[in-house]
C-alpha cells in the first residue's frame, strides 16, 4: 500500500476540531521509510508578507524549520506590504484602524479595495462606532454579519 500524506505544520488552525499538528512534525519519525517532498514556493503572496510570515513561523515552538520563497516581486507601490502595530484598548486599536483606511482614500486607494478582517464579532462594536464617526461607507461580510453599512456623505466620497 502507498500512503501519500500532504500538510502544512505552520497552518494547523483546525485544532479548535481536535487536529494535532504533531501528526504532520513526527510523521518522518514514526515512518522512516519515506521520501519527503517539500512545497517551499509560495505563489499567493507578495516578498514581504511572505518575509513577515517566515520571521513570525520562526517563534512557533517545535515547527518544521524552514523558509517560504517568494514566486511573485514585490508590489510598485509606496504603501507598505505589511504594517505591525498593537493598541492597549479596542477603542485605541478601532480609531487607529480607520485613520488608516482614511490615509489610504487620501493615497487614492479606492474605499471598495480595503477590507478588515476581524477575530471574531466581539471586535465589532467599536469598529462600527469609529467607521459611522467618520462616514466610511461600509460592505459587511461573513455568514452572520453584524456589521451595517454607515451612510456615506457623497461629498467627501463620491467617485470611490
Ligand atoms: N503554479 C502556479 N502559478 C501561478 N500562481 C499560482 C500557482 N499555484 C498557485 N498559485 C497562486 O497561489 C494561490 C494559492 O494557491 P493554492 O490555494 O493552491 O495554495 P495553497 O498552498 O493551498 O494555499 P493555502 O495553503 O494558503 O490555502 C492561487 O490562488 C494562485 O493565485
Amino acid at each position: 500500500m502507498e500512503l501519500c500524506v500532504v500538510g502544512d505544520d505552520q497552518q494547523a488552525i483546525y485544532q479548535w476540531r481536535g487536529s494535532d499538528v504533531s501528526n504532520i512534525v513526527t510523521f518522518p519519525q514514526r515512518y522512516p521509510d519515506m521520501a519527503t517532498f517539500e512545497i517551499t514556493v509560495n505563489r499567493r503572496s507578495r516578498p514581504q508578507i511572505i518575509g513577515a510570515a517566515n520571521r513570525f513561523a520562526e517563534t512557533i515552538p517545535e515547527r518544521i524549520d524552514k523558509q517560504m520563497l517568494p514566486h511573485r516581486p514585490s508590489a510598485n507601490s509606496p504603501q507598505p506590504e505589511v504594517v505591525v502595530w498593537t493598541a492597549e484598548t479596542e477603542t485605541e486599536e478601532a480609531g487607529w484602524i480607520v485613520s488608516y483606511i482614511l490615509d489610504l482614500a487620501d493615497d487614492g486607494v479606492p474605499l471598495r479595495d480595503i477590507a478588515v478582517l476581524v477575530r471574531s464579532r466581539a471586535a465589532y462594536p467599536r469598529l462600527v462606532e469609529q467607521i459611522a464617526t467618520f462616514g466610511i461607507p461600509v460592505q459587511p461580510g461573513g455568514h452572520a454579519p453584524s456589521i451595517r453599512a454607515a451612510p456615506a456623505p457623497r461629498s467627501a466620497w463620491s467617485g470611490r
